[in-house]
């Protein structure tokens, strides 16, 4: 008998930023721990800026599809679809830049691919066996929002509604809530949508054995 080749399962997941997309993902992986799983989140994909001033870096649209290095991000996904090792980007949120440190991601059976304007490429959606969109409504989006980055980002009240209302809220208006018509399944409630997790980690097991991945195996690896 000709054995099957094995493929990873590839799960997108995207929403507006504060939607809930990382809740969701680790939701999924923490249901799935028996498997080898992991989460690639696009915001490791800034683009390198460098050769920027810190002024000028400020000055980023980061919700806009040519903040991202797309192309290494696909070509990343490729290989973790070859089941190759990547070198994985670190985005440092204190200087607006990539890191100089890169961390070594093994690949694994399950790939979830998490972020804002993953379903806005087209090359990314087409290697996707499961589109999944979170939605939250603005108001509680933008409350999150102010939450986390006046906490956990040094930044004031004042920055975060004025990048709210220059950049966030029109490039939700005009690419990431456009994108949810290449969903499959639209999840409301986030991460506490305890059926529609369930639902979507049912689906990924019968994908794993479609793709040839019929073992479970136990997850040395739990970083995400
Ligand atoms: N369903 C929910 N109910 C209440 N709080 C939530 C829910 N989902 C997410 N949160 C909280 O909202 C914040 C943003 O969620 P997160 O998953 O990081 O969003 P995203 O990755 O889309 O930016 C986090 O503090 C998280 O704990
Ligand atoms: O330097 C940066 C890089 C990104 N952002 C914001 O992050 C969100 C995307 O992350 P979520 O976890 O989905 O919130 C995006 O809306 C960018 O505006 C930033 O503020 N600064």
């Amino acid at each position: 008998m000709v054995e099957k080749k094995k493929r990873p399962v590839v799960i997108g997941v995207t929403g507006g930023s504060g939607s809930g997309k990382t809740t969701v993902s680790r939701a999924i992986f923490n249901q799935l721990l028996g498997h080898s799983i992991m989460i690639l989140q696009q915001d490791s994909y800034y683009k390198d800026q460098s050769h920027k001033t810190m002024a000028e870096r400020e000055e980023t649209n980061y919700d806009h599809p040519l903040a991202f290095d797309s192309d290494l991000l696909l070509e990343h996904l490729n290989k973790l679809l070859n089941y190759e090792a990547i070198e994985k980007p670190v985005y440092d949120y204190t200087k607006l830049n990539r890191s100089t440190e890169t961390v070594t991601q093994e690949p694994r059976d399950v790939i979830i691919l998490e972020g804002i304007l993953i379903l806005d490429d087209k090359r990314l959606r087409d290697l996707m066996d499961i589109k999944v969109f979170v939605d939250t409504d603005d108001d509680i989006r933008i409350l999150r929002r102010i939450q986390r980055d006046t906490k956990e980002r040094g930044r004031t009240l004042d920055e975060v509604i004025q990048q709210y209302l220059e950049t966030v809220r029109p490039m939700y208006n005009q690419f990431v809530e456009p994108s949810k018509r290449y969903a499959d399944i639209i999840v409301p409630e986030g991460g506490k949508n305890q059926v529609a997790i369930d639902l979507l980690t049912t689906k990924i097991q019968s994908i794993l054995v479609k793709h040839g991945n019929n073992k479970v195996f136990n997850n040395i690896d739990t970083t995400i």
